[in-house]
């Protein structure tokens, strides 16, 4: 396999600049009549709600009044031929892109509107399609740049290296490097990123993501790139990373993967919702099997 290229954070941002503003041209969201939020919601048995959600790119309808929601623990798979819609959504969830109408609530309070870092505080952490990692910064120093986002310190305890800069700095290193060891690369934790495998570099991005304690993870093809056996040690990591609490919403090609590893999925089909349901529901219905035309229906 080529050398992989790891998109540093910033050259993300600078690449999502123009997306928000094509998707929001006048910087609000059109008010369209919203589900009320359900006892499910409020009792946080119900975790993320995407509520008719439409997102348009100038003449291209990127999300198509899609609506699904997602329940406390359990593995969601949002599954999709290319070009379905499916990053997009990711997006409007993680306070990327603002959706053109509809609403998305997060543990019943709406997060439409909200800066990206607000979001992460929140409890929405994600990974990318893309590897985006600082490659000059050990393995060690990525992960605790995702602990940051939970830190106190303030600007004059960091610059005068008070106790609570101590105290922090030394809880997040340990912290990190349990999350290196809980994705199993902990042995490298002093290795710059760009010198890790392709392997490690998509298990470090989701140590990272797990350094902001999210209550949902949200995987963007974690498994693209990878031989069968990596493919198998992933899905061991997710069901790993389900167990201990955390929702875990998955995009994947992978039909295998996501079969065997979701408890429900959605699927979307020229930002469409043409499908929701457990794995069996999903891959018996005719509409999912003409989406996938192509791809052998025997794959699951
Ligand atoms: N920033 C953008 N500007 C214009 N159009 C966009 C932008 N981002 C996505 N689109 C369009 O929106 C549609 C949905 O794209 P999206 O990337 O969400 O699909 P996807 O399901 O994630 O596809 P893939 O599996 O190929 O990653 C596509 O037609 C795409 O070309």
């Amino acid at each position: 396999m080529s050398e992989p290229h790891i998109e540093t954070p910033q050259e993300a941002d600078a690449a999502n600049a123009r997306p928000v503003d094509q998707a929001a041209p006048t910087g609000k969201t059109t008010a369209v009549a919203s589900t009320p939020v359900s006892d499910e919601e409020r009792s946080g048995e119900v975790l993320l709600v995407v509520d008719n959600v439409t997102l348009r790119f100038g003449g291209v309808v990127a999300l198509n009044e899609v609506s699904f929601s997602l329940r406390k623990g359990e593995i969601f798979g949002l599954i999709g031929p290319n070009g379905a819609g499916k990053t997009t959504c990711f997006n409007a969830m993680t306070g990327v892109y603002r959706p053109t109408s509809g609403g998305i609530r997060f543990q019943g309070e709406s997060i439409v509107g909200k800066k990206k870092h607000e979001i992460t505080r929140g409890g929405i952490a994600r990974t990318f399609q893309n590897v985006r990692l600082f490659p000059e910064m050990t393995a060690l120093e990525n992960v605790m740049v995702g602990a940051d986002a939970h830190h106190k310190t303030s600007v004059i305890s960091a610059l005068f290296r008070l106790p609570r800069f101590w105290r922090e700095e030394r809880s997040g290193r340990d912290r990190s490097l349990q999350l290196l060891r809980f994705v199993g690369i902990h042995e490298r934790a002093g290795e710059v990123a760009r010198n890790l495998s392709y392997g490690e570099q998509r298990r470090l991005e989701i140590a990272r993501a797990l350094a902001t304690n999210p209550t949902l993870l949200c995987l963007d093809e974690p498994a693209a790139g990878f031989n069968p056996a990596e493919k198998e040690d992933l899905l061991a990591l997710i069901r790993k990373i389900r167990d201990t609490g955390v929702t875990v919403l998955l995009i994947e090609h992978d039909m295998r993967l996501v079969m065997g590893v979701t408890d429900r999925i959605v699927v979307l089909e020229f930002g469409k919702k043409i499908a929701e349901g457990t794995p069996a529901e999903v891959r018996d219905n005719p509409a999912v099997i003409a989406a996938y035309l192509g791809v052998p229906t025997d794959a699951a």
